[in-house]
């Protein structure tokens, strides 16, 4: 089983480095590196013995690699034999070199020590793959390559220790080559590639990445400047509103949505139905006369107004209670649209800015940092990202994330399987509840109104924006496969927390 994400402060995510700093912490205040690699490496023994039959028969193969990882890999192999288990050590490198903590824990490792044989690790009952873990520093090359190409071909259950060997722990992408775990085992707390994809599905999957306590005490966390979240209930829980007996509709805030004209008058639907099913008091469409008539019909829960003009707009918006602006689902890409965008702007409403919003920013370069201190969000798939950011790779999602919010000083969603919301202060949640049918026409314009709507109701930007991600997640989930867009509406009342 993974982490509850209900147990408070379950959402931290340490980067290697941070990681580093913990044990450090643990060290200099009285828990030995000895002690920590003792409980690391017998956790991961305990986390085995639950994938063999519990006859102990079956053969067990330990990869120990040159670090600390590989330290980790003799302490399971000799509690593993301590247990009656038919357990083997096969070392990537040579003993000799071990060092420092790994050296010692080598030391009384009495057991089989084989030299490497990508046979026996191919047919092997389960391997436990303790070659890197957060040391590793660069791709993975030649003949531990083939090690990895081995067991991944092969059929013996995998258990990574701390992280699949080649999977870097910062961004959850693979150096060189990876192990495809089924399950691993984590100290303290999720890295962010456990999180991030694919690191996630190379660790075995959520539900299978095990976080132990090996005893650092949480106090190390005011040493570590911790600003990378997993997106979950504990993250957030304080910023969803609930209702107290009196409240009125107007206390949950009133969400504007920008319509265009054909042939996406279904988007800007979806966003504002979106924003009142997410909990804010009011939902207005504003719509180009030519499509008020058929947006009229076609909504009965939502205010609908026409608008030809940024003047027509502004006179809308004269009613302070819309304190939260959508724009982009269906709006048209064009200069009209970013003269639009920009009028509204100018209001210093909240405001989250989707699909033909983005790519009519983009065409035009607005310096979106001008508007430095307001609350707006920017939610970029992939595609609307490169065009918005030419200069910002996408190799490594989370970076790229928090480095766009910086130079924009907004809010960046930028969405996929592990969608990520970076502020411009550095923090930064990966959300992993999407289930992949989510990804439907339409799905975008429901996840802009869940954001307007979760906004509109005034608490703090980031953990909104990062709960509105997971609500969207969860309502897909919710929904089930062959879900469209607009399962989603109703599958949202049914996903709130
Ligand atoms: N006491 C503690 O702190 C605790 C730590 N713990 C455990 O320690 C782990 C971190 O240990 P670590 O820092 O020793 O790093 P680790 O992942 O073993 O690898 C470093 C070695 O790999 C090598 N190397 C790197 N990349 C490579 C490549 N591509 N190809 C080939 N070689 C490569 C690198 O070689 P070098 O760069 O020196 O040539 C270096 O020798 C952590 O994940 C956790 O499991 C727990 O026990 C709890 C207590
Ligand atoms: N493989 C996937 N697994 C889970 N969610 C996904 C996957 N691919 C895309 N999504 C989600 O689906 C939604 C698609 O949004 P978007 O690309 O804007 O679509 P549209 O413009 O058609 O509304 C986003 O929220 C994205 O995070
Ligand atoms: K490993």
């Amino acid at each position: 089983m993974g982490l509850d994400p209900r147990l408070p402060e379950s959402h931290i995510l340490l980067s290697p480095h941070q990681m580093y700093a913990a044990d450090t912490w643990a060290m200099q205040n009285g828990t030995s590196g000895i002690t920590l690699m003792e409980r690391a490496g017998k956790s991961v023994a305990e986390v085995a013995t639950e994938m063999m039959p519990h006859n102990g028969d079956g053969t067990i193969i330990v990869l120990c690699g040159p670090g600390n990882n590989g330290g980790d890999g003799y302490v399971a192999a000799r509690y593993l034999a301590e247990w009656g288990y038919t357990v083997s050590v096969m070392p990537i490198s040579d003993i000799m070199a071990l060092k420092g903590d790994a050296a010692i824990m080598a030391r009384p490792w009495i057991g089989r020590t084989r030299p490497m044989d990508l046979n026996a690790l191919k047919s092997a009952d389960l391997v436990i793959d303790a070659m890197f873990g957060a040391g590793l520093d660069r791709d993975i090359e030649g003949d531990i390559a083939a090690v990895i190409e081995a067991v991944n071909e092969g059929s013996a259950v995998v258990l990574a220790v701390d992280l699949p060997s080649g999977l870097s722990g910062a961004t959850g992408q693979v150096q060189g080559t990876a192990i495809q775990a089924d399950t691993s085992v984590t100290f303290f707390s999720y890295k962010p590639g456990h999180i991030l994809t694919p690191g996630r599905y190379y660790s075995g999957g959520i539900d299978n990445i095990h976080v132990v306590d090996i005893g650092i005490s949480r106090d190390c966390l005011a040493d570590i400047q911790v600003n990378t979240y997993w997106n979950t209930a504990s993250l957030w829980q304080g910023a969803v509103f609930h209702p107290g007996p009196s409240s009125h509709k107007y206390d949950r805030g009133h969400v504007l949505v920008l319509g265009g004209r054909e042939p996406a008058l279904g988007a800007s639907r979806l966003a504002s139905l979106a924003a009142l099913r997410s909990g804010c008091g009011l939902s207005t469409l504003a719509c180009p006369s030519e499509s008020y008539s058929i947006q009229a019909t076609a909504l009965t829960d939502v205010m609908v107004r026409r608008y030809d003009s940024s003047f027509g707009l502004l006179s809308i918006m004269a009613d302070k209670r819309i304190n939260t602006i959508v724009a982009g689902p269906g709006l048209g890409v064009g200069e009209k649209t970013t003269e639009t965008i920009l009028a509204v702007l100018n209001e210093r409403r909240r405001t989250v800015l989707d699909a033909d919003a983005l790519t009519s920013l983009a065409r035009q370069m607005v310096q979106l940092s001008d508007y430095s201190g307001q609350d707006i969000v920017l939610t970029p798939h992939d595609g609307e990202f490169k065009k918005m950011f030419p200069d910002i790779s996408l190799d490594d999602r989370l970076s790229a994330a928090r480095q766009a919010a910086r130079q924009t000083d907004c809010v960046i969603v930028l969405k996929g399987v592990s969608t990520i919301v970076a502020a411009p202060d550095g923090r930064a949640s990966i959300a992993s509840n999407a289930p992949a049918w989510l990804s439907v026409a339409g799905a975008g314009d429901v996840l802009a109104g869940i954001i307007a709507g979760v906004l509109a109701q005034g608490l703090p930007l980031f953990e909104s924006v990062s709960y509105a991600v997971w609500l969207h997640g969860k309502s897909g989930e919710v929904a089930g496969r062959g879900l469209i867009a607009s399962d989603l509406l109703p599958a949202i009342a049914k996903s709130l927390p």
